[in-house]
């Protein structure tokens, strides 16, 4: 069971990259239909299959590159629905073999419910028309599936952290504000992606020109009806909020977490506390290094790839700190 949950985790890492990917290469409707794309299992290439396409499509041309980062995506995400399944599966019949059994059963079931869920936001994500709450959800359902993996990852460990630490008890409360901080910037980020508004702010620390005088923040959080929102619906302005507000959310980032790691480098004894202070440490330079170089290069897509991809890297290792600090001894 560990070693399936181990490479599920290592194959969500996978997937949420490859989502990251597909969005960035403007492929989220590469496959204007769902699950198949144009009407096939798999991109159409032969010219009387691609006659079917465009026939069926007429308004959405076939570009089979695109059609191929959306199904690459859609088939490591079909893979990744299997493994959870199986870890479901083997939870289950381990309760029912042993029930006075002390390992999880219940988070596998939420897992399996989250990632049918993450399926339906998929679908959503490409008959919505890249509508911007469904996509930042679907990043937020991929980390989230991300995070509880790696939960039940540790969960199922048998090594025990020896516990009882009492001034490291004292940090909980911190480690979860933190958490709550990490996930609101991302939430953040996801809805800068999701309306385009990357190259929105050019300039640092904040925004160019007059940009306080040009906040809009009933407008940033609107949603304005449109037939597709690929590359976005919403106005200089309202795209400057929300670009704006994801910074100064890295500075309460950054301030807050900081204070976490300053207050346990201080207070661990023990070499995995420091470890861990260590990585997360680490993990919020180089995403606050990655954000910057999105600005000042203007979004290049390793950059932004590895903007994501850090983001999910950080949220777990804020989880499983979460989970450590509060365990029993
Ligand atoms: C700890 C701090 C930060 C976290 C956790 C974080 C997280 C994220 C996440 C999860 C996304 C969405 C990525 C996606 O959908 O692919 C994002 C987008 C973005 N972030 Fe950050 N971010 C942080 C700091 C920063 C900073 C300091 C900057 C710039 C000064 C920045 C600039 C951006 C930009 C421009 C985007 C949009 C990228 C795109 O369209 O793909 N971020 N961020």
């Amino acid at each position: 069971m560990r070693n399936l949950v181990k490479f599920s985790l290592v194959f969500c890492f996978i997937v949420i990259v490859l989502g990251a990917f597909t969005r960035l290469t403007d492929a989220g409707l590469g496959c204007p239909d769902w699950p198949g794309c144009y009407g096939f299992l798999s991109v159409p290439h032969s010219e009387a299959r691609q006659t079917v396409a465009v026939e069926a499509f007429p308004d959405a041309p076939l570009d089979t590159q695109k059609a191929w980062h959306e199904m690459i995506h859609r088939y490591a995400a079909g893979t990744l629905g299997f493994l959870v399944l199986a870890i479901a599966v083997v939870a289950i019949r381990r309760k029912l073999q042993a029930s006075q059994s002390s390992k999880p059963m219940k988070l596998p079931i939420i897992l399996l419910v989250l990632i049918c869920f993450q399926a339906a936001l998929g679908m959503w994500t490409v008959t919505m028309m890249l509508q911007p709450v469904i996509v930042m959800l679907h990043l937020l359902g991929g980390f989230a599936t991300f995070s509880l993996l790696y939960l039940l990852y540790q969960r199922e460990n048998d090594f025990r952290i020896p516990g009882g630490d009492l001034n490291l008890r004292k940090l909980r409360g911190l480690a979860a504000l933190a958490l709550v901080v990490v996930v609101g910037q991302i939430a953040l980020g996801g809805w800068v992606a999701a309306n385009y508004a990357a190259v929105a702010c050019t300039e640092l620390p904040i925004c160019e020109g007059p940009w306080l005088s040009r906040f809009d923040l009933a407008g940033a959080f609107s949603l304005p009806k449109a037939a597709t929102y690929e590359f976005g619906v919403h106005s200089y302005a309202e795209r400057m909020t929300m670009h704006v507000l994801h910074r100064l959310g890295a500075i309460v980032t950054t301030l807050v977490v900081g204070y976490l790691l300053y207050k346990l480098w201080h207070t661990a004894r023990s070499n995995q506390f420091r470890t861990h202070t260590f990585i997360i440490t680490l993990l919020l330079i180089v995403q606050l290094t990655l954000g910057v170089s999105n600005v000042v290069f203007s979004l290049p897509l390793a950059v932004a790839v590895a903007h994501n991809a850090v983001g999910a890297l950080l949220l777990i290792s804020l989880v499983g700190l979460n989970y450590n600090l509060s365990r029993k001894a």
